[in-house]
């Protein structure tokens, strides 16, 4: 069963009250003209929230979305055409497609289906790409929708003007549609589809990293989308009664782009206020475009003065607001017109039950022969050695070891070239990086990756709904390993806001959400003062007593490491130069060598007796250059 939460409730309630305001003066106050711009409004609030679904929350700016607008509007069209007037505006339409002349509603639905499987058909390679990629392919698919209906003249009348459709479609027609996509719109931005692919828009690679599969997330919101957009087009058509394919091309796409950016192409307030003032302000330039008499004041015609305004209403927010009017959160979450109650949701922290630890204790992520090469440069050969539950492995070397290239082998993020990683028994190096978190490997980044514009507990909630956990709530049990790492005061700040202790923090409790039995850790005291890195040894100490986790630590700070793990691993220039327990790597001459890269420091150490801390923590090559 799909639970609803309160604070998406009000959300509805909050875009939906301006809909029903705006419909109930325009019918009081201002009867005909104002009720066709209010209905207008409606339709292109379905647009704009089609779009978004897509667009704002996967990131990528859709052209295409107008298309199943056309779409929608001549299915719909022409299934309800009136077969009198069908025999004279479309004499050549063939048989089984003559004298429909069905009613709106049912039109619609067929038309729907129509959408849909238009959507799955191009949704399948489009999903596969992102950024500019994506947003060029979508414009390919409108101007291939413009072309066919041009084209096909039997079916649309070519470039003229399609007349004849019922005009089924009034104010009250429309809100009842608008207010469902509200509901549609947001109802998926907060469901863990919409969080997951929040958090691909945020930031790709960790989200699949914690186990989102963006193509398909992708997919999915690009179907929805098509088909609140095909609902937008049938009504517009139904309530024009006529049209051609010139008004589903680019100047309804930039306009209906115009009200998504400007209001904030995240948010389901953002396209009722985004739509709302471009819809002003073209009604305000249109009146001023065909040239105005004051009588003390002559304003000439001017020509295109309506997209002009649009593109300069858009130049002032963006410079002034970057995330549009309505910024990337909701309005009721900004204002915190729901408030979450974070004591009352922390679930006290468990210890992990004995069967849990038990299972932990047995099997084991198995390192085989590793190796990358990029391009002819061997970054990494024969790495083997082995990830025991319960036991911290720390991995080190100097800059340009393999370090990082070993945790990206290891968690899929790059394919080995070479060799093989088994989780418990099973190979993981050949799994989609989104699987190998669910296998039971989690990772945090050298560079922060968190998802920057999603609060802290959505970062974390993402990460839990890729499990599925029998019944828990993964909100639930985000704030549960907030608790664990001392973020939960701040579940509800943006992540980007964070100091930089905690969003490492935060990176972790993340990779714990996934409930891993392996955890790899790269750099995780990077950039963190004195006072941080205590923190974080802390953590990790809770970490690994609670969890009974294998953790493998790539760090620079060997103080860090030498207090932390009982088995390091040792690379240089891509090999695995050595093994063993802190004392006996401190003391290896190859490693020394490999620091301080002289044979006296070598023979120095083989002097020395066993346990000296030889590798001082300053060591050249120890820390990147700033
Ligand atoms: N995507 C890539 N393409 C080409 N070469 C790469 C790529 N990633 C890493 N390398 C090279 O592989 C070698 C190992 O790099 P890697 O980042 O794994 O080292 P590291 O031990 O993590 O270093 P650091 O401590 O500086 O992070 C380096 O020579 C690096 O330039």
């Amino acid at each position: 069963m799909v639970r609803v939460r309160r604070e998406t409730v009000v959300g509805i309630l909050v875009a939906s009250l301006p809909l029903l305001a705006a419909a109930a003066i325009a019918s009081l106050f201002f009867p005909g003209s104002g009720e066709r711009l209010v209905t207008l409004y409606m339709i292109n609030v379905i647009a704009v929230l089609g779009i978004g679904i897509y667009a704002g929350n996967s990131g990528i700016v859709s052209f295409g979305h107008v298309g199943f607008m056309a779409i929608g509007a001549y299915a719909s069209g022409l299934l309800t055409l009136n077969p009198i007037i069908q025999k004279t505006a479309l004499p050549h339409l063939p048989e089984w497609l003559a004298g429909m002349g069905m009613p709106f509603l049912p039109a619609l639905a067929i038309a729907l289906v129509v959408v849909a499987l238009v959507a799955v058909l191009i949704g399948i390679p489009v999903a596969r790409l992102g950024g500019s990629s994506a947003s060029i392919a979508t414009l390919g698919f409108l101007v291939i929708v413009h072309v066919v209906l041009v084209a096909s003249t039997d079916f649309t009348r070519g470039s003229q003007t399609f007349f004849g459709i019922p005009r089924a479609v009034n104010l009250w027609v429309a809100v009842p549609f608008a207010i469902a996509a509200v509901v549609v719109a947001r109802l998926y931005r907060d469901s863990s589809a919409g969080l997951k692919l929040r958090a691909s828009r945020e930031d790709e690679i960790a989200s699949s990293a914690v186990g989102v599969n963006v193509k398909l997330q992708r997919f999915f919101a690009w179907v929805l989308g098509a088909v609140l957009a095909g609902v937008a087009g049938a009504l517009l058509a139904h309530f024009l009664g006529a049209f051609s394919p010139k008004d589903f091309y680019f100047n309804l796409t930039f306009m209906l782009l115009a009200m998504l950016i400007l209001g904030g192409i995240t948010t389901v307030s953002g396209a009722v206020g985004g739509a709302a003032v471009i819809m002003l302000i073209v009604e305000l330039l249109r009146k001023l475009e065909g040239g105005v008499d004051l009588g003390f004041l002559k304003l000439p015609t001017v020509f295109g003065l309506t997209d002009i305004g649009i593109g300069v209403a858009i130049l002032v927010v963006m410079y002034r607001l970057q995330d549009g009017l309505f910024g990337v959160r909701e309005l009721d979450e900004r204002f915190g017109w729901f408030k979450r109650s974070t004591e009352k949701d922390v679930v006290p922290v468990k210890s992990v039950p004995a069967s849990e630890a038990a299972a932990a204790g047995h099997g084991s992520l198995r390192v085989e022969n590793l190796g990358k090469k990029f391009a002819g440069l061997v970054a990494l050969e024969n790495a083997n050695f082995e990830i025991k539950p319960g036991i911290v492995t720390g991995l080190i070397g100097p800059n340009g070891a393999g370090k990082s290239t070993l945790i990206n082998s290891v968690s899929g993020v790059v394919p080995p070239s070479t060799g093989r990683v088994l989780i418990d028994g099973q190979d993981v190096a050949s799994l989609a990086v989104h699987a190998v978190p669910v296998a039971g490997l989690a990772r945090t980044f050298q560079n922060i990756r968190l998802f920057k514009n999603l609060t802290v507990i959505e970062n974390v909630t993402v990460a839990a709904s890729a499990l599925k956990a029998g019944g828990e709530d993964p909100a639930a049990r985000a704030l549960t390993v907030l608790s664990e790492v001392g973020l939960a005061e701040f579940a509800d700040r943006l992540a980007g806001t964070l100091s930089y202790g905690a969003q490492r923090r935060l990176e972790i409790a993340r990779a714990l959400a996934l409930k891993p039995r392996y955890l790899l850790l790269d750099e995780p005291a990077a950039g963190m003062n004195p006072a941080e890195t205590e923190e974080l040894m802390h953590v990790l100490d809770r970490i690994r007593a609670k969890y009974r986790l294998g953790l493998l630590v790539v760090e620079h700070d060997l103080k860090l490491i030498m207090r932390l793990c009982d088995v390091v691993v040792v690379l240089n220039k891509g090999q695995q130069i050595a093994i063993g327990t802190p004392a006996e790597i401190q003391a290896n001459p190859d490693v020394i060598e490999a620091y301080i890269g002289r044979r006296r420091s070598a023979a120095q150490a083989r002097n020395a007796p066993v346990g000296t801390p030889v590798l001082p923590s300053g060591a050249p090559g120890l820390h990147k250059p700033a």
